[in-house]
C-alpha cells in the first residue's frame, strides 16, 4: 500500500503479489484493498495478478480507478469496469474472457490488453474513441471489425488468431500493426495505413509481397516464416526501400544496394554484369592474340560506334559510311535473335541466329557485349570485330545505349557518336511509315530519346559527338565531315575513295583528340593543330630511352624494314606468320571460327609443352602477330597489294617510297620497348626460338625470353593518343 494524501482524499496504488492473499473466498480480493476506498482515500491503480481471481464484481466500488491490471487470473466477467469512468489502462490478459469489451466504455480508456483469452468475435468499438493501444493476441478472432471509428488507435496487435484476410483497418492512424501467426495468404487493404511504421506479418502463409506498396513510413517489417523463397529478404528490401528493420534484423546499406542491383539494376550494373559474363566466358576459352590488338598493344583498335534510339537511322548511316569510306571502315554486323525484316540480309545487316545459338555463343565467350532489347538478344561478337580487323580496317557498328555502357567496360576504346532525333513527331511518323513497329515499340523508342539526352547532359563526354538525325542526309554529311577530319582526308585534299593515300599515323588512335566531348567539338570542330600539338606534347612527356633501348629499337626497325623489303626472313617473319594450321592438340573443339590460326596460350596461361620443333613452329606462327592486321597497318598498306589475309607479311607489298614515307610511323607502331615485345627476339633464329616456345611459360622473368608481349597495364589510365 502506498499513497499520496491530498486535501480531500488519498490516491492509493495497490499491487498484490502472488501468495499474499488467501484463496477460496467468494471475492478473493485482499481486505486491505477493500478498505482502501473511503471518504478520504481512493484507489487509482490496482494490480492483482496470478491470484486465480474469478469474480471481481467487488471492483464496482472502485470508481476512481485509472489503471487496472488483472492478468493471469480466471476472470470471465469484467462488467465491473462499467463503473470505472476514469479508467485509462486495462490489462485483463491471460484470463478466461469470452465477452469482448463487455462493459460500458470508460470515456478515456486508452490501452486495453485482452491477449490470451477466449475472445472470438470483435464488436463495434465506435464509442471507444480514445482507444490508442489494443492487444488482442492469442484469441480466436477470424475477422477484424468494429474498429472503423477508433480514430486514435495507433497500436493494434491481433497476433496468433485465426484471421485469414486483412480488412477493417481502413484509414486508421495505426503506426504499429501485428498480425503475426494468423492465416493470411496475401497482404491486402493496407494501402490507406499511411502512418504505419511497424508491421509484423510473420508466421502467415503469404507468398507475394504485393500489397506493401505506398507504405512510405514503414521502417520495420517482419515477414519471417512466410515466403518460401530464400531471397525474399532482398525482395522486401527492394520493395520497401526505406525499411530499417526486416524480420527483426537491421537492414544494412549493403543489402539495400544489393536489392536494387538485383531487382532494378542501374544501367551501369547491367553493363558491368554483361561485361563480366563475356570476360569470364572468354577466359574459359583458349587464349589467343586478336588481330584487333595488334601490332601495338598500346594503340586501341579503332572502332566507331553509332548509337541512338531504335530506327534513328544509325544502321543505314553506318552502312553508308562503310560504303563510302570502304578503304578505312567496314561494318561490324551484330548477332540478333530477332527474325530478319523484309529486305534484310543475313551477315550483312545482322547475323540472324536462334536463341539457343545465341546462348551458346555467350557461353563460348564469343561476345564483347550483349543486350536484350524488345524481347530479343543483340550482341557484338569478337569475330565481327576481328573479321574487320583482319582486313586492316576500322570497324563501324551501331548499338543501343546499354551496349555502349557495356562496350565502355571492355578494353576497346571506340568513339561513340550519338544520333539523336530532336523532332519527336517526325521520328514517330518515320517509325510508323516503316510499318514494322507496334505502338508499344514506338512508345518505348520515343521514351528512350530522353534517356540518351539525359546521359549526354549528365555525363559530358560520354558520347564523343552528338548529331541530330531528323534529316538523314544532313546527319550523314555531318558524320562524314567528322570522319574525314579524323582521317585527315580534307587536310590533304584526297579523294575519299582514293585508296592510294595513306592515313596519317595518328589517325586510328586519334579519334579521341578529334571527337572531343560535344562541347569541345562544337568549339573547335576542325582543329588539326590540336592533334599535332598533342602528339608533340606526348613526345616531350615520354621518358627518355636508354642507349640499350635505342639500340634494340634500331635493331628491330632494321629487321622490320628488311622483312618488309623482302629480305632476310628472320625470326619476326616467322613470328608474324599467320593463318598457319596449328597443332590439333591445341585446338579446342569449341574454338570459334576465324581464330583457328591464331590460337596460342598466352597472357599468363602456361604455354603447352611442345615437344617437337614442328609444333613449336606452328605455335609461333599461330601467335597471330601480324603487321598487317590492325589499325597500324593502315599506315603501311599499299592499295596495290590488296588485302593480305594470307600467310604473314609479304615481301613486296610496299613500294620503297611508301616504306620511306611510313617508316617513321612504323617505328612508333613497333616500338618494342613500349609494347613489351622481346627486345632481342630478332636475333634469334628459328631454331633458337623454338626451344623458347617449347619450354618456356612465355612469362616475363622466365628463363627464356617471352615471345609474346605481356598484358599492357593501365592502358586506359594513361593517354591512349598517338605515340611519338
Ligand atoms: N550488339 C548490339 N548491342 C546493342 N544494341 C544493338 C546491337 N545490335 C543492334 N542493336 C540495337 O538494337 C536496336 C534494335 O535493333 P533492330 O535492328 O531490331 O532495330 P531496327 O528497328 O532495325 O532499328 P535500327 O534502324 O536502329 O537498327 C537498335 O537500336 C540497334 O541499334
Amino acid at each position: 500500500e502506498g499513497g499520496r494524501r491530498t486535501e480531500r482524499r488519498c490516491s492509493v496504488e495497490v499491487s498484490v503479489q502472488p501468495g499474499t492473499v488467501r484463496h477460496g473466498a467468494a471475492a478473493c480480493l485482499p481486505v486491505s484493498v477493500c478498505v482502501c476506498e473511503s471518504s478520504t482515500n481512493v484507489c487509482l491503480c490496482l494490480s492483482v495478478s496470478r491470484q486465480n481471481l474469478k469474480n471481481v464484481s467487488i471492483l464496482c466500488n472502485y470508481v476512481h480507478l485509472q489503471k487496472l491490471e488483472l492478468p493471469y487470473n480466471k476472470i470471465r466477467d469484467l462488467s465491473c469496469v462499467s463503473h470505472m469512468p476514469y479508467l485509462i489502462i486495462l490489462d485483463a490478459s491471460h484470463n478466461e474472457l469470452s465477452d469482448f469489451f463487455g462493459f460500458e466504455p470508460p470515456k478515456n480508456l486508452k490501452e486495453v490488453n485482452f491477449s490470451h483469452n477466449h475472445l472470438s468475435v470483435m464488436k463495434d468499438l465506435s464509442t471507444y474513441t480514445s482507444l490508442s493501444k489494443l492487444n488482442l493476441d492469442y484469441n480466436s478472432f477470424s475477422e477484424i471489425r468494429g474498429l472503423e471509428k477508433c480514430s486514435n488507435l495507433i497500436h493494434l496487435s491481433i497476433a496468433h488468431n485465426k484471421i485469414s484476410h486483412i480488412s477493417g483497418l481502413d484509414k486508421l492512424p495505426l503506426r504499429h500493426l501485428s498480425l503475426r501467426g494468423n492465416l493470411l495468404k496475401k497482404i491486402e487493404n493496407l494501402q490507406t495505413l499511411w502512418a504505419l511504421q511497424f508491421l509484423d506479418l510473420s508466421y502467415n502463409r503469404i507468398q507475394s509481397l504485393s500489397g506493401l506498396q505506398n507504405l512510405h513510413l514503414l521502417g520495420s517489417i517482419n515477414l519471417e516464416s512466410n515466403l518460401e523463397k530464400p531471397e525474399h529478404r532482398l525482395a522486401v528490401i527492394f520493395l520497401l526501400q526505406h525499411l530499417t528493420h526486416l524480420d527483426e534484423q537491421a537492414v544494412t546499406a549493403q543489402e539495400k544496394v544489393s536489392a536494387v542491383n538485383k531487382y532494378d539494376p542501374p544501367q551501369e550494373v547491367v553493363a558491368a554484369r554483361d561485361h563480366m559474363t563475356h570476360v569470364v566466358f572468354q577466359h574459359m576459352q583458349p587464349q589467343i592474340i586478336f588481330d584487333s590488338t595488334l601490332p601495338n598493344l598500346e594503340t586501341p583498335y579503332p572502332i566507331l560506334v553509332l548509337t541512338g534510339p531504335q530506327a534513328c537511322g544509325k544502321r543505314e548511316i553506318a552502312h553508308k559510311l562503310c560504303q563510302e569510306f570502304s578503304h578505312y571502315f567496314a561494318y561490324g554486323a551484330s548477332h540478333t535473335t530477332r527474325g530478319p525484316y523484309f529486305g534484310e540480309e543475313d551477315c550483312f545487316d545482322y547475323h540472324f541466329v536462334l536463341d539457343e545459338e545465341f546462348q551458346n555463343m555467350i557461353h563460348m565467350g564469343n561476345f564483347v557485349q550483349t543486350i536484350q532489347y524488345g524481347g530479343h538478344w543483340y550482341g557484338l561478337s569478337r569475330e565481327a570485330i576481328e573479321s574487320v580487323a583482319r582486313e586492316g580496317l576500322a570497324c563501324c557498328v551501331h548499338m543501343e545505349l546499354e551496349g555502349v555502357y557495356s562496350m565502355k567496360h571492355s578494353y576497346f576504346e571506340p568513339r561513340y557518336i550519338l544520333l539523336i532525333p530532336t523532332r519527336t513527331d517526325e521520328y514517330i511518323s518515320r517509325m510508323k511509315a516503316r510499318g514494322l513497329y507496334s505502338k508499344r515499340q514506338i512508345d518505348t523508342a520515343v521514351s528512350r530519346i530522353n534517356l540518351y539526352v539525359r546521359v549526354n547532359k549528365e555525363q559530358p563526354g560520354f558520347f564523343d559527338s552528338v548529331i541530330p538525325c531528323d534529316n538523314r542526309e544532313e546527319a550523314y554529311s555531318t558524320l562524314r565531315q567528322l570522319v574525314q577530319e579524323y582521317l585527315g582526308l580534307e587536310e590533304q585534299g584526297t579523294e575519299v575513295g582514293d585508296s592510294t593515300r595513306t592515313i596519317p599515323d595518328h589517325a586510328p588512335t586519334d579519334m579521341s583528340s578529334k571527337y572531343q566531348t560535344t562541347e569541345n567539338a562544337e568549339a573547335n570542330p576542325t582543329d588539326s593543330y590540336n592533334r599535332n600539338y598533342r602528339s608533340k606534347v606526348q613526345a616531350c612527356l615520354s621518358p627518355q630511352k636508354t642507349s640499350a633501348e635505342l639500340a634494340s629499337i634500331h635493331r628491330r626497325q632494321q629487321m622490320v624494314g628488311e622483312a618488309l623489303m623482302g629480305r632476310s626472313p628472320g625470326a619476326y617473319t616467322q613470328l608474324f606468320k599467320r593463318h598457319v594450321p596449328i597443332a590439333p592438340s591445341l585446338v579446342a573443339p569449341q574454338m570459334h571460327p576465324g581464330h583457328s590460326s591464331s590460337l596460342i596460350p598466352t597472357f599468363g596461361c602456361p604455354l603447352p609443352d611442345l615437344s617437337d620443333d614442328s609444333s613449336s613452329e606452328e605455335s609461333r606462327a599461330s601467335s597471330g602477330l601480324s603487321m598487317h592486321s590492325s589499325a597500324g597497318v593502315l599506315s603501311v598498306r599499299s592499295p596495290a597489294a590488296g588485302l593480305d589475309t594470307g600467310s604473314g607479311p609479304r615481301a613486296e607489298p610496299l613500294g620503297v617510297s611508301m616504306l620511306g614515307q611510313n617508316l617513321e610511323s612504323l617505328k612508333g607502331k613497333i616500338d618494342v620497348t613500349e609494347t613489351g615485345l622481346t627486345p632481342d627476339a630478332p636475333h634469334l633464329g628459328p631454331e633458337q626460338v623454338s626451344p623458347t616456345l617449347a619450354t618456356s611459360t612465355g612469362r616475363p622473368g622466365s628463363r627464356a625470353r617471352p615471345v609474346l608481349p605481356p598484358i599492357p597495364t593501365g592502358r586506359k589510365a594513361t593517354d591512349t593518343g598517338p605515340r611519338p
